[in-house]
């Protein structure tokens, strides 16, 4: 029964000059999930975000967010979300804790919900030892951590998240993903991810679009993407050579190992080309000792559905 929706949005355009960004973008984003816009650069990711965060308006389309209409509602939308941008809120010259207590002014929290809410945030992102150092002292990943603690204070429902990690190292960027988890799971946030990391999306999104000179071209979870593209393949494994020589013949076109035993059928993972797979063995009455599925990875999704390699970038 959980179809309520986080964002819906039909035939989203926009265009500067006679450059179009967006041609026609229809989102439909569950409450309590993670959507991910993936996407080269220039593809049209954070135009999509700007508005549907009302920061800049559409020529076109229609949108809801959390249940208000982006064109009519946008006092509602903005109470409703927050954003964290490529271009962070995040005051260099103050400290951590003076650029939450700011939020908490701006949010009009009394002073004293105000300083719980900052303490709440500081311990909850491990910034209570920094809390009074100014944040131009601080990393790349906890500026990062501050400036989503700042979106936080306002206590939004959906919340928009541009290349969270982009420029972090590896252990800063899995620190985030377990925060961006976290406030998924214990405060059933929505949360709209834009990233040029395939990995990202994999690891963290429900449902990923990929978007590609404003347009989307492919929508699914990260296996269904995988599964739509070449490359995929069952592999079979059989304990001796007469079996992997007889399993040969019977299917039409197959790659064979015959040192590894194996049989690689090419095809996607889902259940109707299993169950034929099995079927097809089992009339021959050929036993494989194990089966696996393979599918590409996202890199290879995105090399596929999208026009500008991400290698070139
Ligand atoms: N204010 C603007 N005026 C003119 N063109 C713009 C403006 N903002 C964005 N564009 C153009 O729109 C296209 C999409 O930009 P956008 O920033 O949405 O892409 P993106 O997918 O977020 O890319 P990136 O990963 O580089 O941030 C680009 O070609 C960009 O040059």
């Amino acid at each position: 029964m959980n179809t309520a929706l986080a964002v819906s949005a039909t035939g989203l355009r926009k265009s500067y000059g006679d450059k179009l960004v967006l041609d026609g973008i229809d989102l439909r984003i569950p409450e309590g999930t993670v959507f991910a816009l993936l996407g080269p650069n220039g593809a049209g990711k954070t135009t999509t975000v700007q508005i549907l965060s009302t920061l800049i308006p559409a020529d076109a389309g229609e949108a809801r967010i959390a249940g208000h209409d982006l064109g009519t509602r946008s006092d509602g939308v903005r109470a409703a979300i927050g954003v964290t941008g490529q271009f962070s809120a995040v005051d260099n010259l103050l400290t951590a804790e003076e650029n939450l207590l700011l939020m908490a002014d701006l949010n009009h929290l009394s002073r004293r919900e105000g300083r719980r809410r900052s303490t709440d945030l500081l311990r909850r992102f491990d910034l209570t030892e920094a809390a009074r150092k100014p944040v131009a002292t601080f990393s790349g990943g906890m500026r990062r951590k501050l400036d989503l603690a700042m979106t936080l204070v306002g206590d939004p429902r959906v919340i928009f998240l541009d290349e969270p990690t982009t420029g972090l190292d590896p252990r800063s960027r899995r620190t985030m993903w377990e925060i961006i988890r976290s406030l998924v799971v214990d405060e059933g946030v929505t949360i709209f991810l834009t990233t040029q990391y395939l990995e990202e999306a994999d690891q963290l999104a429900d449902r990923i679009a990929v978007l590609d000179h404003g347009r989307i071209v492919a929508e699914g979870t990260a296996e269904e993407l995988k599964r739509r593209i070449p490359g995929g393949h069952i592999r079979l494994r059989f304990t001796d050579p007469y079996a992997l020589e007889t399993a040969a013949g019977l299917f039409a076109s197959t790659h064979r190992d015959d040192e590894a035993l194996t049989l690689d059928i090419p095809g996607d993972g889902g259940i109707p080309t299993l169950r034929s797979v099995i079927d097809i063995l089992d009339g021959a009455s050929v036993e494989a000792a194990g089966l696996t599925v393979h599918t590409p990875d996202l890199d290879d999704v995105f090399l596929a559905l999208t026009s500008s390699p991400a290698g070139a970038r």
